[in-house]
Order: C-alpha cells, then structure tokens, then sequence
C-alpha cells in the first residue's frame, strides 16, 4: 500500500466524532479529577508532585531510546531550568533535556519550524547526530523491530526535498483553533508529526514534547504521559501504525485518537493514585505528628518519599536502624513506642522477620 502522505486526502487527518466522544467523555473526567486533586494539594506538595511528574516524563520520554538519564541529576537540572528558565547554563545533558521539557510546556504559540531545531539540539545535545537543527536530508524508514530480527518496512516517511512544505502546513495547523479539545488537537498533532518524521532521529520524543506543547496553550498536563506511554510501547508503536487510514474522505486517525486517549486516561488515573497517596500520608503525619521524635519522623518521611510500593514493604528493626544510624535498643524502642501509638502494625512473624506495617 502507498505511504498516506502519497493519498489524495493527505494531510486531511479526521476522525469518527460518535466514536470518540465516549473515550474523550471518560478522558476528560479523569484529567479534570487529578487536576482538581493536585490543585487542592498544600503548595509544597503540589510542587513536590509537579516535579516528581516532570522528571517522570522526561525520564519516560527521553530515556526511552539511546543515552540513559539519571533521575536525580534530572530533578535538579528541572530545579534549576524552573527557577532560571532562559539563564540557565546548559552544561550537562540533564540540563539540555530540561530545557526542553521547559521549553515544550512554556513555548507560547505559534510554534516555529526554529523553535522545533532548538528543541532537536536540546534533545542531542552533546551527541553526534546527522542534520542536528535541521530538517532531515535523506530518505527515512521506520522498520519493524531489529529485535526480530527483520527488516520489515513498516512506513516510508515523505522524502527530504518536501519535509519543508509539509511541516509548515502542520504548524500553520498547529497554530489555528480547530475548536477541538486539547486531547483530540494532541492526538492528531503526534500522530501527524510522526507520519512526516522530519528528523533525522529523535522524532518520538520531540513528537512527545508537542503533546505537552498542545496541552500547555490551555493548561499544562499535570500528569506524566509517556510513562504510559513506555508501558505499553507495543501497543504504542501498533496506534501509529495501524491508527490511521485511508477512508471517509480524509485520513481517519480514529483509531489512533481512541488509543490515545485511553492511555491518557489510564495516565491520569496512575497519577490520581499517587496524589491520594500524598493525601493520606499527609492525614497519617497530622494524625501521629504530636506522638513522633524527630528520629521516628525522619524515617517515617525517608519511607513515604520512596512512594507507595515502598511503603507498602513495611519496616523492619533492621532497616530502621540502618536509615536512623541508631542502635539497636533504640530502633525497637521506636518501633514499639510507633506501634503503642497505632502508628505502625506488627507482623504475626516474629524475632528478626518482625515487620511494622505503617496504618495510613
Ligand atoms: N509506524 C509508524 N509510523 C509513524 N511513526 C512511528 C511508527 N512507529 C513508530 N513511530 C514513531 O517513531 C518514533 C521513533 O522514531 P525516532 O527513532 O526518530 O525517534 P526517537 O525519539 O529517536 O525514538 P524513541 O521514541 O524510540 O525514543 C517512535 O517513538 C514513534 O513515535
């Protein structure tokens, strides 16, 4: 079959309204409650989850293919490109990806064919890439996976000498008001992004920086997408593949549009768990704060920032003694003054396989 941007109907990208409308009814209800949960949020946690998201997605999204991301050095590189936006020194990869991710949610409109090659050099920074900051200059095909060990051409992305044209009738698109939801404009804008391929690599993720570009005109999602997005690449890699056709008089992305806003969806609900998370460790503080030492606090503080899964283990003598660098004596001596407080639950076993459960 001809690659779609050889159709008649290229690049008319439509999609079935009666379809969609259920997935983007449920969608929308989900975005709206973990939006109204993270602004009722107390400022320094509502922060403290903005960040954790941020550095989510940009570890999700950037780490997916080539250099692997420190997380920590992400979340100090967000740090510093939130406090200082443009004045921040790029001097580390953290800091260019960062920037990007910056960039991507404070960009305001229209976005320009200059603004997409910074963001390239951004993404490649300190990597050797052909035609960095620039339209790509040669033929590109996306094959399936080398895993498999075939060479299957799976898409024949549009030749160099037309990459031009066809990226500035998307960003004159981009820049016009269609009067669709952000998540529909989103949908359609990655997918008609990654079906021009204008790069010579990185096309995902830049792909995935115009999602939270399209999100950011209206309000910026609060939420990581493309740790989705990253558990299921399979069924990612499928909606861009099979997700759009030829037919109707256009080129139907309601395929794509619907798989796409499932997977905001089940984004925004993973998120909407790990806000209520915050919420009932806060509740758990509120409640034992008059009962706790400053030791027990700072362990208790040190479990709950690792997250839910953490927390969930429990902990044992051995482990309190290990993050409070206290003695054994006074581990237990916590422990059990936290479990008389009905701040932590024994385990039945016994002996050294003792665990405390925190009641939260
Ligand atoms: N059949 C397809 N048609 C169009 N785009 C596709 C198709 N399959 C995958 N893609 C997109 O192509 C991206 C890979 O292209 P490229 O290697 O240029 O991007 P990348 O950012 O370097 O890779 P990655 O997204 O794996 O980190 C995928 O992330 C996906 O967004």
């Amino acid at each position: 079959m001809p690659p779609i941007w050889k159709s008649q109907h290229w690049p008319n990208f439509g999609y079935d309204h009666e379809r969609v409308e259920p997935f983007l009814a449920s969608s929308s209800q989900l975005i709206g409650e973990i939006t109204g949960l993270v602004d009722g949020l107390p400022d320094s946690d509502r922060e403290e989850f903005h960040l954790a998201q941020i550095a989510q997605e940009v570890m999700s999204s950037f780490g997916i293919e080539g250099v692997p991301l420190d997380a920590s050095e992400i979340e100090a590189s967000i740090v510093a490109s939130l406090k200082h936006r443009n004045q921040h020194a790029i001097t580390r990869r953290s800091d260019a990806v960062a920037a990007l991710m910056s960039a991507a949610r404070s960009t305001p409109g229209p976005l320009t064919a200059d603004t997409l090659f910074e963001w390239h050099r951004l993404l490649f920074f300190g990597i050797e890439v052909e035609d960095v900051g620039q339209w790509r200059r040669f033929d590109l095909e996306i094959v399936r996976s080398a895993v498999a060990g075939s060479n299957d051409v799976l898409y024949k992305a549009p030749p160099p000498d037309r990459l031009g044209q066809d990226m500035s009738v998307f960003l004159k698109w981009l820049a016009q008001d269609q009067g669709v939801s952000p998540p529909i404009k989103a949908a359609l804008a990655h997918l008609w992004f990654e079906s021009i391929h204008p790069f010579s690599d990185g096309n995902g993720r830049i792909g995935r920086a115009l999602i939270e570009f399209v999100f950011a005109q209206s309000g910026a999602l609060s939420f990581s997408l493309s740790r989705q997005i990253e558990r299921d690449k399979k069924a990612y890699y499928h909606a861009l593949q099979a997700g759009r056709q030829q037919g109707r008089g256009v080129i139907d992305a309601t395929e794509f549009v619907i798989w796409f806003l499932q997977a905001l969806g089940n984004a925004a609900r993973f998120a909407r768990e790990e806000a209520q998370f915050i919420l009932r460790r806060n509740r758990f503080f509120l409640r034992f704060a008059a009962q706790l030492n400053t030791r027990q606090e700072q362990v208790l503080r040190r479990l709950f920032k690792q997250g839910p899964s953490r927390v969930e283990l429990g902990i044992s003598a051995k482990i309190y003694r290990k993050i409070s660098g206290t003695s054994a004596a006074t581990a237990t001596r916590d422990l059990l003054a936290l479990e008389a407080a009905g701040a932590l639950k024994r385990s039945e076993a016994g002996g050294r396989s003792t665990v405390y459960w925190m009641s939260y």
